[in-house]
């Protein structure tokens, strides 16, 4: 029985590649962004010196795939989101969206924070809508934020303000106002960190849900094992700073999935172990 469990499990996991497939081309509306992160480290200049961040990191994100990252606190997951978001630019090594280099912003890369930030003084509509308005989309502003809403189910609450939200509300705001953009990449930097454990369950099936609906490829910080394994097609994790990626796991199940999955049970143990956390519960 072992001895075939270790054999499925050897087939359903993978060790890193050491090639990344070329870029396919431009991005599409609707279609998840193939990113292609090669060779990239990064260090910041602080007040004590220079403080490398990032050393050496490869990985391909594939068109529409789900991955999630995992590390030590501090060792530059963040950092590394940022990177991909086109928020700063990275010290050394290339960054690729669709075979076209990563220099800026761009709608099509949305980054959602574990802080969903809303106006509270704009109705939830409003908040939705802000980024359309800024990018001068108004006109079809209208029929897009009513989608994205209804996306996450809280099309009854356009007109509430955010005061009136739960934080799981407020966070599926965030969400909507993500894909009211049609975005080919989500970058998620620990959005359901700050939900009690009943809410954050819950809402992580629903961005299964969105993951699998509409068809954006997804990058995932967490430092939860279990949200990792249950919503990601493959699990990264990072060493400590500089982040370096130490191991790599497919999660090869289908979704929707169940948390007591065998497979599941035994790649958080190999996650704890890589980790340092040899936990025996
Ligand atoms: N702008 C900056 N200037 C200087 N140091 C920074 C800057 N941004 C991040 N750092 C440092 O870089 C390191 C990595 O930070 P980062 O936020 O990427 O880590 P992380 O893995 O996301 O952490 P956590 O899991 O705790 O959120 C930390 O030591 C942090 O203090």
């Amino acid at each position: 029985m072992v001895a075939v469990f270790d054999e499925a499990l050897r087939r359903r996991t993978s060790t890193r590649p050491e090639t990344h497939p070329a870029p396919t081309g431009a991005s599409q509306p609707g279609v998840g962004a193939e990113i292609g992160i090669h060779n990239v480290s990064h260090a910041f200049d602080t007040p004590k010196g220079r403080l490398p961040v990032l050393l050496n990191v490869n990985l391909t994100v594939k068109a529409g795939e789900f991955v999630a990252l995992l590390g030590p606190s501090g060792c530059g997951k963040s950092t590394l989101l940022r990177l991909v978001a086109g928020l700063e630019p990275a010290t050394r090594g290339e960054l690729w969206q669709d075979g076209q280099p990563i220099t800026q912003p761009d709608p099509s890369r949305i980054v959602v924070f574990q802080d969903p930030t809303l106006f509270p003084w704009r109705t939830v509509w409003d908040n939705v809508a802000l980024g359309l308005q800024t990018r001068g989309l108004l006109k079809t502003a209208k029929a897009r934020v009513d989608a994205a809403l209804e996306r996450v189910g809280l099309s009854q609450f356009a007109q509430s303000f955010p005061h009136q939200l739960s934080g799981g509300m407020a966070q599926r705001v965030a969400f909507a106002r993500a894909l009211v953009n049609d975005p080919q990449l989500l970058v998620l930097d620990e959005p359901l960190g700050k939900l009690d454990s009943l809410t954050r369950l819950a809402m992580q099936s629903e961005l299964v849900e969105l993951w699998r609906k509409n068809g954006f490829s997804a990058l995932l910080v967490t430092h939860d094992v279990e949200e990792a394994l249950f919503l990601a097609q493959r699990v990264v994790i990072f060493s400590d700073r500089p982040a370096q990626i130490k191991a790599e796991f497919t999660v090869d199940l289908p979704y929707p999935r169940h948390r007591s999955d065998p497979l599941i049970t035994e790649l958080r143990r190999q996650a704890l172990h890589h980790l340092g956390l040899d936990a025996s519960w």
